[in-house]
Order: structure tokens, then C-alpha cells, then sequence
């Protein structure tokens, strides 16, 4: 009878180094991962997101491999595949990081707690973030969290026991039913390219994070692009983190950009959790408005034209030139920078008046770094269904003359509008002879920003809005005083 192992399961947390399931696992180590076809079913999962991590497994399994235990993989359902892997080789303990995911993963853990429950298997699980289990008050969340992050950096081990099961074949796109998505400017999977991100963004593209940031042109380099690493968790936040208040420091007192950049950064990682922390406490912010008064403000897919209007959002074919840019960027790359994700998502939400659990799906399968509790919290807040955020509504005219400037972005997405310059580049319709073979605009989009803001507040009146609006408020909203803006 060999050795009972412990199994350490890992999720979203594709790495050795600050893995505190795997530097807790004793005597010989059983490190799997599980290609679940359920979650991949979701309609919020796609191809890129898999591809990404499929090169993070790769790059796993070598890394535990070299120290004695490669990553075993498995595909299948969760129970299904540890009891069989309990079948092959006694387990004495089961690890792993804590999960805030959307409902069916938590259904999985409660099967997944039965199964270890029954056959005398404990299942410990750690936070790999400022995400609290059980949040009681959002009271002191903050400061608890970055006591967390400041605790040290938790090193790879120097070496495993493994266990000789053969460790398995990583399932390809297809065989987890995902369709074909290419994605030709994909940022890579795994823990080297990883690093070698954080190195660029920290020592060469940084500086002027605080100001590139606003736009796609110069967020494509000036943003971290650390988005993928953190969100499959080849990299952890702390050592993000940790890594930028050491830069923020080295570089003090220099008269560079550097400080302000790494604390504007170091901000933005507390927001990834503040975010997903409604996600921890709220687990169907995908399936239901945070505000129940805002049920039943927008149709749903497929009543009267929803469906064309979804398709034309989702194609980047709604006639507003700078949305139509941002979203064949995203399709080609993967990624947006931050105001223009909320841009696109206001636009669907607000202009062309759909229920963001219809864009939602189409937003999140564009991300190769798709984080189901930053996405919710976000797409609920950029379509004013929380009832608690003042209403931002972009004006995608505006925002491509501002974050668009020379409109090289616009004419290199978009190039039917190649030709076109100025005012004309973001408003075509207005050209002496508009462009042949792009759509008119679906909506004016000063006449449906200001019909949206009507529809919106007539669902916010009244003392029982109000009375839940509060009550959302104490439950998920940020402690920091005059920064609701963002953070509510
Ligand atoms: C509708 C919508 C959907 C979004 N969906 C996702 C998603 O699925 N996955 C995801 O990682 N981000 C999401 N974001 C947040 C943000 O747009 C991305 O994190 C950011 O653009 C990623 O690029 P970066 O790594 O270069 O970010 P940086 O600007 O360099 O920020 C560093 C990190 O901080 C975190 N972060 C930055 N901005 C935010 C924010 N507003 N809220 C929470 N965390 C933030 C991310 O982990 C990011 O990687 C979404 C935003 C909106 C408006």
C-alpha cells in the first residue's frame, strides 16, 4: 500500500511560487488539474481563455515535474475525477485556494466537500487574495486585507514526492466543446511570460501608468497587461503587489512618475478585490440584478430586436465607429484597457438599451483574462444595476475623439473608415457620402444616452428603492469615504 498522498488541486492559481496549498502539502503530492467540460460549457467561457490556460499548464507540469511530481491532469467532472484518483492512490488530505466563482462552482464545492466528508478526506482551502469566506462586514476589510498582502511571499518548494500516476493528456479546445476562436494577438499563458510582464510594466512601461491607462492606443503598453497572470493566477497578487511597493520605494524622491504609477497600481489590485469580494458575497451577481428594483428594466434576448442589436454589438457593426474598434480590437487581442471595457459595456447597456446578462456573456468570452467576479461587479456597475453607482454614461463619440485622438485606432479597426479623418472618422453618417459597406448608426447616441438616463432613474424612485439601495450599500460598498465613484 504506498504512501497516502496529499492531493493539491489547483484552479485558477497556475503556479508553484506563493501556492500555500502546495507549500502545506506533506509526504508524497498528488498536483492536479481538473478541465471541467461543465465550466467550460458556460456561455462566458472561450477557446482563448482555455488556450491561455493550456500554456500555463504546460509550463506547470514541467516546473513540478523538475522538482519530482509532474501536474497530473484530468478531464471530467470534479467527484468523478477524485474518487477516481482516490481509487488509484490513498489520499490523506485535499488542498486547495479558495474559489469565488459563479453558482455552479459553488454547487461543485459542496459536492466536492460531501465526497471528501465521506471517505474521511479533510479539505483545507486557502485564500489566494483579500477575498474574505463568510464576510460578516465590510468593516475593517480593507486594512485586513492589506495586512494580507503584506505577509511574505511564500517560496516554491525546493522538492516533491510524487506519486507515479501517469500524469495525463491536456484536453485540447475541442474536446472540452469549445468552438473555434481565434485570437491572433493573444497575450501567452504560464509563469515565464508572467514575470517577464511585470518585469516590462515595472522597470521600462510603467511611468506614466496614471495617464496611459485612459486609452487603448497607449494602454496597450502603459497598462500592466497583467490581467491573464492574475486572473488564471500564474502570478498572485501579493507578489504583484509586493513587487511595485518595492519599485514604488527604490524609485522615491528621484523626481520620476515611477511612485505615483506603482501606487496607482497597487490601487487597482485592491480593486480586483473589492470587486470580486461582491462576487464572494452575492454568488448570482451573473443571474440577478445586485438591485431588485432594476429587474425587468431592459428586454431580454430575444424579445422584439434584441437579438439583432446584440449581434450587431457583438460583430462590432453598431455603426458607432469608436465601439466598433474597441470591440474587433478585443476580438483580435484578448483584451481592452479599463475605460473602454466600460465603455463598450455602458454602450450595450445604455445606448442600445440591452440587459447586460445578453452582453455580459459577449464581453466576458472576448477576455482571455475573464474573472467572474470582476466582470459581474463591473458589467452590473457600467449598466446601472446595482442602484447604488451615480449613472456614467460614455459618449462614444466623445470618448473616440478624446482616447482616439489621430484616429489611427479607429481607421486600423474599422478600415472602412480609412479614408475618413477628424469628425467625420467618429461620426460617418455626417460625411458629405458615408462609407460604403459600414452601417449607419443604430441609435443617435446623444438622443439614446439621454432616453437611458430617463428609464434608469424612473426605476430608482420611491422609499423601498431606496430603503434596499442602502442595505447594498452597508453590504458591498467600499468603506473609503468620497471615493464611491468607483469603488461603491
Ligand atoms: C465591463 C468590464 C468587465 C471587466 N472584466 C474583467 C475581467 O473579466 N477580468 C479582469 O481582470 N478585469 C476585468 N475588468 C477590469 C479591467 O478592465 C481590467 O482588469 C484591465 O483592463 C486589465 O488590464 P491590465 O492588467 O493591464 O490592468 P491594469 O490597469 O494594469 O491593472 C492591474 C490589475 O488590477 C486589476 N484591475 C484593474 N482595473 C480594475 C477594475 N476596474 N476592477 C477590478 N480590478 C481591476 C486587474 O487585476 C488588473 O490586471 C473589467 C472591466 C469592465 C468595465
Amino acid at each position: 500500500m504506498p504512501d497516502p498522498a496529499t492531493l493539491v488541486w489547483f484552479k485558477r492559481d497556475l503556479r508553484m511560487t506563493d501556492h500555500s496549498p502546495l507549500a502545506a502539502a506533506i509526504g508524497p503530492v498528488i498536483p492536479l488539474y481538473i478541465a471541467e467540460p461543465e465550466m467550460w460549457a458556460h456561455p462566458d467561457a472561450a477557446g482563448r481563455q482555455w488556450a491561455f490556460v493550456a500554456e500555463s499548464l504546460n509550463e506547470l507540469r514541467a516546473s513540478l515535474a523538475a522538482l519530482g511530481a509532474p501536474l497530473i491532469v484530468r478531464t471530467g467532472e470534479a467527484v468523478a475525477v477524485l474518487d477516481a484518483l482516490r481509487r488509484a492512490h490513498p489520499i490523506a488530505a485535499l488542498r486547495s485556494h479558495e474559489e469565488t466563482g459563479l453558482l455552479w462552482s459553488w454547487e461543485r464545492d459542496k459536492r466536492v466537500a460531501a465526497w471528501a466528508a465521506r471517505h474521511g478526506i479533510p479539505w483545507t482551502e486557502q485564500a489566494d487574495s483579500g477575498v474574505v469566506r463568510r464576510l460578516a462586514s465590510r468593516d475593517g476589510w480593507a486594512q485586513r486585507r492589506e495586512a494580507l498582502m503584506r505577509q511574505p511571499l511564500i517560496p516554491a518548494p525546493k522538492r516533491l514526492q510524487g506519486t507515479g500516476l501517469a500524469p495525463g493528456a491536456i484536453p485540447t479546445a475541442a474536446q472540452l466543446g469549445l468552438t473555434p476562436d481565434p485570437c491572433p494577438l493573444r497575450q501567452t499563458g504560464g509563469r515565464t511570460a508572467g514575470e517577464e510582464i511585470l518585469t516590462t510594466f515595472l522597470h521600462d512601461r510603467g511611468e506614466q501608468f496614471p495617464t496611459d491607462m485612459s486609452s487603448p492606443v497607449t494602454g496597450e503598453t502603459g497598462c500592466s497587461r497583467l490581467s491573464p497572470h492574475l486572473a488564471w493566477g500564474t502570478i498572485s497578487p501579493r507578489e504583484a503587489q509586493q513587487a511595485a511597493m518595492a519599485r514604488a520605494a527604490e524609485t522615491r524622491g528621484q523626481g520620476t512618475g515611477w511612485p505615483k504609477a506603482m501606487r496607482s497600481f497597487v490601487s487597482r489590485l485592491a480593486w480586483r478585490d473589492h470587486f470580486t469580494q461582491k462576487l464572494e458575497d452575492f454568488p448570482r451577481l451573473d443571474r440577478d440584478c445586485l438591485h431588485s428594483g432594476m429587474e425587468g428594466l431592459r428586454p431580454r434576448v430575444p424579445e422584439g430586436d434584441t437579438a439583432d442589436r446584440l449581434a450587431a454589438f457583438a460583430e462590432g457593426r453598431t455603426g458607432l465607429p469608436f465601439v466598433d474598434a474597441c470591440m474587433r480590437y478585443a476580438q483580435a487581442t484578448g483584451w481592452l484597457n479599463f475605460r473602454m471595457r466600460a465603455m463598450v459595456q455602458c454602450v450595450a447597456s445604455y445606448h442600445l438599451w440591452l440587459d447586460h446578462r445578453d452582453s455580459g456573456p459577449v464581453l466576458a468570452r472576448l477576455w482571455t483574462d475573464y474573472a467572474p467576479g470582476i466582470h459581474w461587479a463591473q458589467s452590473q456597475m457600467q449598466s446601472g444595476t446595482t442602484g447604488i453607482n451615480q449613472l456614467r454614461i460614455y459618449n462614444p463619440v466623445k470618448q473616440g475623439h478624446d482616447q482616439d485622438p489621430t484616429g489611427a485606432f479607429t481607421r486600423r479597426w474599422v478600415p472602412e473608415l480609412a479614408h475618413l479623418e477628424g469628425r467625420e472618422l467618429q461620426e460617418p453618417w455626417r460625411a458629405a457620402s458615408p462609407p460604403a459597406g459600414y452601417p449607419a448608426p443604430l441609435v443617435d447616441p446623444v438622443a439614446a444616452a439621454k432616453e437611458a438616463r430617463s428609464r434608469v432613474y424612473a426605476h430608482r424612485r420611491g422609499d423601498a428603492f431606496r430603503e434596499e439601495a442602502q442595505r447594498i450599500a452597508a453590504k458591498h460598498g467600499s468603506r473609503k469615504g468620497g471615493r464611491r465613484g468607483w469603488a461603491a
